[in-house]
């Protein structure tokens, strides 16, 4: 078996929605939904080993650390596990006055019971019911019609009403869910939930929450816009429900159809952080709270702390959060190739320069610094990469700020280690490349500076006097100049014939403080015209220009050498 040629002998089109005066694609999404997760049951039920009680605890607390105010803990009827958690929870005192604990059960009279047994005691809480209504599900798991499925609903409605009557110190909310509504006849959807909610009676004061689930994701986000659109404008009662959504990642664009779906009217929304869930997960949470977050929308979520939440959540689920996940993936604030470093790295600097409040750093949507992230990795060095990434590495792990020409001429070094290695080349790679490359504190150099003093005549004539280590023997030497460094320049050209003049030269301090140094640069010419980069790091600006003419000494020297 393998692909079909002509896949419509199999699979049709999903039917387009009879409305033509769609209304939530000139909508924008103002402020967050109610957010429910599922992880502790959505979640749960999709992965290898079902949560033990010590990690849903760990789960629960993190989902109240960061703002969820509804979390559906568990399905009380699947076995003692769950309810024993369930139980525990609800009588342990944790859950907070401003947090709602859901529970789900199948339409079966002994499982609701029991889903409100694990329940008792609790001071309010969600009972949230479901069977499917679209035509498979009837025909091919329950055998029925569609008024035998309805009645399904409405007999676990009617238990569910009893059930709770019988714990009135409990503040009940229900929920009911047409599964599989994202593939059921619209019309048949209402009707199950106008059923249930003639039974369980909502107010606008005691709304019933409808979720509506795109238990599989069968169509472009747009129909499920569409398809909530609908449902809600034919709703009667609109007022006393609460619409839930509940989409899946099937297509791969279950966050895509719940924002959809939210500007169709919704008011909550369901899902799991990271997208975890049956199959290919549900709407993750993160991504659509922090995409909010980046349209200036507070989404009462927070992930300030993102690399924490990943962490509990990969304990508790036993599965990697993918390195590209949108917000948290490991790498998704990183750039590896050369344009999109040069393009951050200008970016940041106008980000510091014109202080902006506003954030444009390109290919960053987000400033990782929001969610807890470091600036470290949001530059990568590979065989991609280019200018703007190896200088951004060593002006955050080495405090060095390469003038522009000098970038160009230490490009190749890092290119050829990046192609010879094979692999990243990590911060202390490229500062071994750099001093490698500008004989900065590496032994074996030829030209080394051990002492110096500097005088001046009485026409201001500068004097340098000093002793410099060559090939290993110290040797004084002395020069003069207008400047220290032309001083040193003709100290070198008297001592060793090399003859070098200045093109450029700038310098900065390296860290603020009491142990501040500082970086010198320079650029010279030999004399057959070639340009030489020099670089001297000193507590003491002044030896660090020394140190910087030496190191370009180093090279022209290499380079005499080379040309005999
Ligand atoms: C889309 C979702 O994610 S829904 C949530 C799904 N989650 C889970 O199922 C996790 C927890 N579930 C469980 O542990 C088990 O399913 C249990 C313990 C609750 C029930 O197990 P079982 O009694 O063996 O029933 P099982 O789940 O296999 O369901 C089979 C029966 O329930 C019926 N059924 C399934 N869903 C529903 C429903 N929502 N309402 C009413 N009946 C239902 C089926 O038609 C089938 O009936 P049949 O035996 O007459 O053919
Ligand atoms: C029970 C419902 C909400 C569900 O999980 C689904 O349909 O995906």
């Amino acid at each position: 078996m393998s692909m079909l040629s002509d896949p419509s002998a199999k699979y049709s089109a999903f039917p387009q929605v009879p409305i033509t005066d769609r209304q939530w694609p000139t909508r924008t999404i103002t402020a967050p939904p109610r957010w429910l997760s599922t992880d502790l049951r959505d979640g749960n039920q999709a992965i290898v080993d079902p949560m033990d009680a010590h990690k849903k605890n760990r789960f629960f607390d993190l989902l109240v650390e960061i703002g969820v105010k509804e979390i559906e803990v568990g399905f009380p009827s699947a076995g003692a596990t769950e309810f024993d958690f369930i139980s525990g929870l609800v009588q342990s005192g944790r859950v907070p006055d401003d947090v709602l604990v859901q529970v789900l059960t199948q339409s079966r009279e002994d499982l609701i019971r029991t889903s409100f047994a694990s329940l008792q005691g609790a001071k309010q809480a969600i009972v949230h019911l479901y069977n499917a209504v679209s035509p498979a599900w009837r025909e091919v798991v329950f055998g029925m019609t569609k008024d035998q499925v309805r009645e399904i609903a409405v007999t676990g409605a009617k238990v569910m009403r009893d059930e709770a009557a019988k714990q009135p110190g409990t503040k009940w909310t229900f929920q009911y869910s047409p599964e599989t509504f994202s593939t059921a006849e619209l019309d048949f959807s209402l009707e199950v939930c106008e059923a249930v909610m003639g039974v369980l009676a909502p107010t606008p004061e005691h709304p019933i929450i409808l979720n509506l689930p795109a238990t599989v994701e069968a169509a472009t986000p747009n129909i499920y816009a569409d398809q909530v659109e609908y449902f809600i404008r034919n709703l009667p009662d609109r007022d006393s429900a609460v619409i839930s959504l509940h989409t899946h990642n099937d297509r791969g664009t279950g966050v895509a159809a719940a924002e959809l779906a939210l500007m169709a009217g919704a008011d909550r929304v369901e899902g799991c952080l990271f997208g975890n869930g049956e199959r290919t997960g549900n709407c993750c949470l993160v991504t659509m709270a922090l995409n909010m977050y980046t349209q200036g929308i507070n989404p009462d979520l927070d992930f300030s702390n993102i690399d924490r939440v990943i962490e509990t959540v990969e304990y508790c689920n036993e599965l990697p959060v993918h390195q590209r996940h949108p917000y948290g993936g490991e790498l998704v604030y990183t750039a590896f190739s050369g344009s999109h470093q040069d393009a951050i790295k200008k970016g940041f600097g106008a980000h510091e320069v014109q202080n902006d409040p506003q954030w444009r750093v390109p290919y960053l949507p987000i400033d990782p610094a929001d969610l807890g992230r470091s600036y470290e990795a949001v530059i990568r060095v590979n065989s991609q990469s280019g200018k703007g990434g190896f200088a951004w590495v060593l002006e955050q792990d080495q405090g060095l700020k390469l003038p522009k020409k000098m970038q160009a001429d230490f490009s190749p070094h890092v290119q050829r280690m990046a192609d010879e290695l094979g692999r990243e080349l990590n911060a202390s790679d490229i500062w071994l490349a750099f001093q490698q490359a500008y004989h900065v504190q590496t032994s074996g150099k030829q030209f080394q500076l051990v002492d110096y003093e500097e005088s001046r005549t009485s026409d201001g004539t500068r004097i340098f006097t000093g002793r410099i280590e060559v090939g290993g023997t110290p040797q004084s030497v002395s020069g003069r100049g207008n400047g220290l460094i032309s001083s040193v320049l003709s100290t070198i050209e008297d001592a060793f014939g090399l003859q070098l003049e200045i093109v450029d030269y700038s310098e900065h301090a390296l860290t603020a403080g009491r142990d501040s140094r500082a970086a010198a640069y320079l650029e010279c010419r030999t004399n057959d015209g070639r340009s030489l980069w020099g670089c001297g790091i000193d507590e003491d600006i002044a030896t660090a220009s020394v140190r910087a003419v030496l190191s370009a000494a180093n090279s022209a020297h290499l380079l005499a050498q080379a040309a005999k």
